[in-house]
């Protein structure tokens, strides 16, 4: 069936993530089967010009299962432990699947301390970009190793939608044991209506979720819903579908109303201007000169070290600064990628002599267009 809805996701950017229950066949070890159907309609997706990012849970499962750990310990070490072992299982699957179809495939384990911490979100975000240019399926996962109780993100929905936010993409794709939403728990009652479409956010649909369904899952439907709305901050719409489903990805991405389709409110330039504008404090100013005033105003560029006269204050790379033009009004502001110190030295200079002047080379822009407001 297609739809009218506008929930055509070709070309776009989307983050797939699969639980452990589908991953592991709940716990009865890495399914490759299901794995290798991923793969290759990611590599589909791929060649209709998507880029997907992938989190993928069950390296607990998959963890126990090596082990030979017949129950599920509850002290967080020995979870770990079960993580590491089983973490070299996922990522073995996924990199022999990936390379049927050509792809190569890249594991990166991320905590919430690495995502809350401005510069080390900033690196996570240049690297997953690069690895997207590269044509790499970036793989990721929670890194268990080093969390504790207070610092995880305990669920893998959680983890997808801070991802999505991450890499700004259009659609978080959730792949479960169910067909998607539906008004209650369809393991308690199976007459439960489904849902199709509904708005990110919506208060009632906290209410319709239940827990997790399997040993193996971890935050049943609250957790997707809640990642839903925690998307939509990003203008992301999110999909909850059955990992079961033939061609499931493929589908979607053509527009078929597969499993339940959550709008996001609001666009994601407005998503994005909105949360620069209630998330963060000005804290410094550069100094641009006509040229790259113009740039930014009418050519939507990104902001180049060679177009700032000079800068104030004492801004870290990350943190959000207003651009001036030469008669003293705010024109834009935006995330700096280099530390007031460095934009001190590379003011005036091109992009190419970044390097030679600090040692190293972040980016090439001071403040990507991506990571910018340009005031109307
Ligand atoms: N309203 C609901 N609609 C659909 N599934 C629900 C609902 N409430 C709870 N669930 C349960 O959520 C489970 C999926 O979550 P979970 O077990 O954490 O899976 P995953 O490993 O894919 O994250 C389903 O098996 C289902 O039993
Ligand atoms: N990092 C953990 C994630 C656990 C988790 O969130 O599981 P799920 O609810 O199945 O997505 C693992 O790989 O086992």
């Amino acid at each position: 069936m297609m739809t009218s809805n506008n929930r055509a996701l070709a070309g776009k950017r989307i983050v797939v993530k699969v639980g452990s229950s589908l991953v592991t066949k709940f716990g009865q070890g890495v399914d490759m089967g299901a794995i290798g159907a991923w793969a290759k309609q990611i590599a589909q997706l791929k060649q209709q010009g998507c880029e997907v990012v992938l989190v993928s849970s069950g390296a607990i499962a998959e963890g126990l299962k090596r082990l030979g750990w017949v129950k599920r310990p509850s002290e967080i070490h020995a979870l770990q432990a079960a993580a590491a072992v089983g973490q070299m299982g996922l990522i073995h699957a996924y990199e022999v699947s990936f390379a049927q179809y050509g792809l190569v495939c890249a594991q990166v384990l991320l905590t919430h301390a690495d995502l809350a911490d401005r510069e080390r979100y900033l690196n996570a975000r240049s690297t997953l970009f690069s690895l997207l240019e590269h044509q790499v399926v970036p793989i990721i996962n929670e890194n268990d190793t080093v969390v504790t109780d207070e610092i995880r993100f305990g669920d893998n929905d959680t983890l997808g939608a801070l991802v999505t936010n991450l890499v700004e993409a259009d659609a978080l794709v959730i792949l479960t044991d169910q067909k998607g939403l539906y008004r209650e728990d369809p393991r308690k009652n199976p007459e439960a209506e489904f849902v199709h479409l509904e708005t990110a956010g919506n208060p009632e649909l906290e209410k319709m979720a239940g827990g997790a369904g399997s040993a193996v899952g971890t935050g049943g439907m609250l957790t997707k819903i809640l990642a839903a709305k925690r998307a939509a901050r990003s203008g992301a719409a999110t999909v909850i579908a059955s990992g079961h489903e033939p061609d499931v990805l493929v589908r979607l991405i053509a527009g078929e109303s597969v499993g339940t389709f959550l709008k996001a409110p609001v666009g994601r330039l407005v998503a994005r201007k909105q949360w620069l504008a209630d998330h963060l404090k000005v804290k410094g100013t550069l100094l641009l000169d006509a040229g790259a005033a113009e740039a930014l105003r009418t050519k939507k560029g990104s902001l180049l070290p060679i177009g700032v006269v000079s800068c104030e204050g004492r801004f870290q790379r990350g943190e959000l600064v207003a651009c001036m033009s030469p008669d003293g009004r705010e024109i834009a502001r935006g995330l700096v990628n280099y530390a007031a110190g460095e934009v001190a030295k590379i003011a005036r200079h091109p992009s190419s002599e970044i390097g030679s002047i600090l040692g190293y080379q972040d980016e090439p822009e001071l403040i990507h267009r991506d990571n910018m407001v340009v005031m109307s």
